[in-house]
């Protein structure tokens, strides 16, 4: 700073012998203003994460660990109108519908996004993303490659897009094998879908691979891309 623009020349007091304070002060004087204790970094913005990958991949399984290592996600829970699994929670895993209520909530322009998959509809509530983005909590949404592609429409660049894979096709279908909730001839439609879907890689920002007993460090991946992406300087906020 040239000496013209400096304010009131006030003495400053040596730095070996003088009081923190007093310094301090000294140099607030000096720069005639008072130092801020104001946030110097942006406040980071509410983030959509969008996680996607082929069935059986352990989508669930990241998801789930991720909600409970960290806090301030939402997961956005899905309306289906699928019949419900042994073990699944109406309003947790999904908000089961009959198709003629998942059709209503279409025509009152209520979700998002939504699909037929393998029979079964399934759709983004958009309410829900508004009310938790508005608290200030990530939003966790988890769809298929079909779905991806058309929230890549709709958020564009302004949400983050995760592709998982398993480490390799067999290990993919001894997972889904593994699962036993599908019949021989979903699981033959669910596989032959998962070739295809692999090419659509290239429209994520991110992949991660889930290996066989690594769900943890996929689950750290996942939270250091949180991370970063919370680190943008420009972060774009999606709307809903
Ligand atoms: N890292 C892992 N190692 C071993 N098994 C795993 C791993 N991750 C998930 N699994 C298992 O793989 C199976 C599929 O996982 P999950 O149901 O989470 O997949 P998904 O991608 O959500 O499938 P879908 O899209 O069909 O609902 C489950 O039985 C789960 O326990």
């Amino acid at each position: 700073m040239s000496s013209s623009r400096r304010p009131a020349a006030v003495p400053i007091p040596a730095v070996e012998t003088a009081d923190r304070m007093e310094l301090y002060r000294a140099l607030e004087t000096s720069l005639g203003s008072s130092f801020s204790s104001e946030p110097l970094a942006p406040a980071p913005k509410p983030l959509i994460m969008v996680i996607s990958g082929p069935s059986g991949v352990g989508k669930d399984c990241l998801i789930k660990r991720l909600r409970e290592v960290r806090e301030n996600i939402h997961f956005v829970v899905t309306a289906t109108s699928r019949s419900i699994r042994e073990g699944e929670v109406d309003g947790k895993d999904y908000f089961f519908v009959s198709k003629q209520d998942f059709l209503t909530m279409v025509e009152n322009d209520e979700l998002l996004e939504y699909a037929l998959v393998y029979g079964d509809y399934k759709g983004i509530p958009k309410q829900q993303i508004r009310d938790y983005m508005a608290k200030g909590y990530d939003i966790v949404l988890r769809v298929d490659i079909q779905g991806a592609a058309t929230l890549r429409k709709i958020l564009g660049d302004s949400a983050v897009f995760v592709f998982l894979v398993a480490e390799s096709e067999s290990e993919l279908v001894m997972r889904l094998i593994g699962r036993k909730t599908e019949t021989k001839e979903a699981l033959l439609v669910r596989v032959a879908t998962a070739r295809e879907e692999l090419r659509q890689i290239k429209n994520f920002d991110y992949v991660i691979v889930n290996a066989e007993g690594k769900l943890e460090s996929c689950v750290k991946t996942l939270e250091s891309i949180i991370d970063a992406e919370k680190a943008k300087v420009w972060q774009k906020r999606p709307m809903v």
